[in-house]
């Protein structure tokens, strides 16, 4: 079984008030941060950046996908869009708000998700889940992920309520809770 790693870039980026994975920090843009971190991983067999028409041809020299389907339908609808031409693989799902995670921790996620092959494995801090860092896998996910942006529920919350998840805490772990860092205002770049 291949990984693909996904970032996901697409959205409206209501609160940052510009595309946030096209701004550029440290030389790089949000969506080529997380790039660069599923691949110093070393995990993936390939990497897709899943986004939208309006942004595609902002994107330099990735493999893109383009979530039309069910376009602005949030993050579910960017994962679907990948799952689509990876049915049987493990994905392993980066958004582009989150540019500081580390590979350790994306290793952590891939080990248990190999334990778990049944399971989706998402990222938390003690209660709050970090559900756009997480391993999404398992035979029914196309079909599931269809389903759920049909019935126009989008939040990942109403989507885990008919799956089985595994969550990997960062607080049982040696891994510092600011990996998880989520850049959501412009002010959270600072
Ligand atoms: N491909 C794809 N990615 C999305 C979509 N909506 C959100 N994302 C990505 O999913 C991650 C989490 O998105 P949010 O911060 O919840 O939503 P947003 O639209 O980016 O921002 P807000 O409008 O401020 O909520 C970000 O990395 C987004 O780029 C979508 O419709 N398609």
């Amino acid at each position: 079984m291949k990984t693909v790693g996904i970032v996901l870039a697409g959205g409206k980026s209501t609160r940052f008030g510009e595309q946030k994975s096209l701004y550029e920090f440290d030389g790089r843009k949000m969506y080529e941060h997380v790039h660069d971190r599923l691949e110093a991983s070393g995990l993936c067999d390939e990497i897709i950046v899943s986004t939208n028409k309006t942004l595609e041809p902002h994107i330099d020299g990735r493999t893109i996908v383009d979530d039309e389907e069910y376009e602005d339908h949030g993050p579910l609808g960017g994962i679907y869009a990948v799952r689509k031409s990876f049915p049987e693989d493990r994905l392993l799902v980066v958004s582009c708000d989150t540019p500081f995670v580390s590979s350790e921790w994306l290793k952590a996620l891939h080990e248990r998700a190999a334990a778990e092959p049944d399971r989706i494995i998402i990222s938390a801090e003690g209660d709050k889940l970090h559900p756009t860092i997480g391993i999404y896998q398992g035979p029914g996910l196309e079909r599931d992920l269809e389903h759920q942006l049909q019935s126009k529920r989008l939040s990942f919350k109403a989507f885990f309520g008919n799956q089985d998840v595994s969550v990997l805490d960062i607080r049982e772990t040696g891994e510092d809770p600011d990996i998880f860092r989520n850049i959501n205002y412009k002010t959270d770049i600072e």
